[in-house]
């Protein structure tokens, strides 16, 4: 059975419909990202689920239960990432995990909540002096820390160095080895192909797609590109584009110096012919590699805009 359910969400706010028709739902254990170009109504999807907004029309289940008749029980099932806002600044990492520890009749400990995020060795820290990255991970602990069945993560990632966003990866992970449900939000595609079971592209208010990260980019076209570096120059990129420009495999080829760019649906076939062309005329061949499609080509696809990173 679902842990949540969604079914036909609405949410306008006054003339603005930032919610147009929502519906999805998630089963226990998964990681579920919700992708979308700036808003297109994600925020406002998860705060409806949250029951941060109550939604104009459509239902939310979470766990069976419905925030009209259960809000209480529903919020003993949910962990909200806290904005940093809602930490207390002059308190250590440790104090306010122990104050929302408070606030629940069966929270973790704050040991476990620690070791979870790998603050333990940053607990008597104060939260103004923590790294970017330490912060989030703490976010992610109050969220945690009554022990939920399911998690929100309000793009957790966004600002973090690299090294920082793995750490919180590792969390997501982990996570889902504890058998949780996580509800996620990103703008960094690499990291929902690496993290997400499913993955729902919002536009404008709607699900314009859902599937798992490899079949969405498996519904793409079968087209991929070859890139083909020469090290004799731009005279034999020339003949070798030409060349490439009368392969049946070749569906349009471009060159930009001494840098070639084709795409086909049979890389095989076209690099056998290509090499052997170069080999006849004695070109050598300095780089040539295969782009594979991303999530990143799946959502340009599906809303026709480019990503923001
Ligand atoms: N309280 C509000 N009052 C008026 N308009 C709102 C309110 N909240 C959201 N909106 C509008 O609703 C639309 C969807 O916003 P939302 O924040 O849900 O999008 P988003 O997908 O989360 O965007 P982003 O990626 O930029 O965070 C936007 O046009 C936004 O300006």
């Amino acid at each position: 059975m679902a842990i949540l359910e969604v079914v036909h969400l609405r949410k306008t706010f006054g003339s603005v419909t930032a919610v147009e028709d929502i519906s999805f739902s998630v089963e226990p254990g998964e990681v579920f990202t919700i992708i979308g170009p700036n808003g297109a109504g994600k925020t406002t999807t998860l705060e409806m689920i949250e029951g941060l907004q109550p939604p104009d029309s459509g239902s939310i289940t979470v766990g069976g239960l419905n925030w009209g008749k259960d809000a209480d029980r529903i919020k003993f099932m949910i962990g909200v990432q806290p904005q940093s806002s809602a930490m207390f600044e002059l308190l250590t990492v440790r104090e306010n995990l122990d104050l929302f520890a408070s606030f629940y009749p069966d929270p973790l400990s704050v040991e476990q909540a620690l070791q979870m995020v790998s603050l333990t060795d940053h607990q008597g820290k104060r939260v103004k002096s923590l790294s970017g990255g330490q912060r989030q991970r703490l976010a992610i602990g109050l969220g945690m820390i009554s022990n939920p069945a399911i998690i929100f993560l309000d793009e957790p990632t966004t600002g973090l160095d690299p090294q920082a966003r793995r750490n919180i990866w590792d969390i997501v992970l982990m996570l889902k080895e504890l058998g949780k449900t996580t509800i996620l939000t990103t703008h960094y595609m690499e990291e929902a192909e690496k993290l997400s079971d499913r993955v729902c592209i919002v536009d404008q208010g709607r699900v314009v797609t859902l599937d798992t990260p490899s079949a969405l980019i498996g519904q793409l076209t079968k087209e991929r590109e070859i890139r083909l570096s020469l090290m004799d120059g731009e005279e034999a990129a020339k003949e070798t584009e030409l060349l490439a420009q009368s392969v049946d495999t070749v569906i349009r080829a471009e060159r930009e110096g001494a840098d070639i760019r084709l795409w086909t649906e049979h890389p095989e076939d076209t690099l056998y012919s290509l090499f052997g062309f170069t080999k006849e005329r004695g070109y050598r061949v300095d780089q040539v590699s295969i782009r594979e499609m991303t999530l990143e080509d799946v959502f340009i696809s599906f809303t026709g805009k480019e990503w923001r990173d």
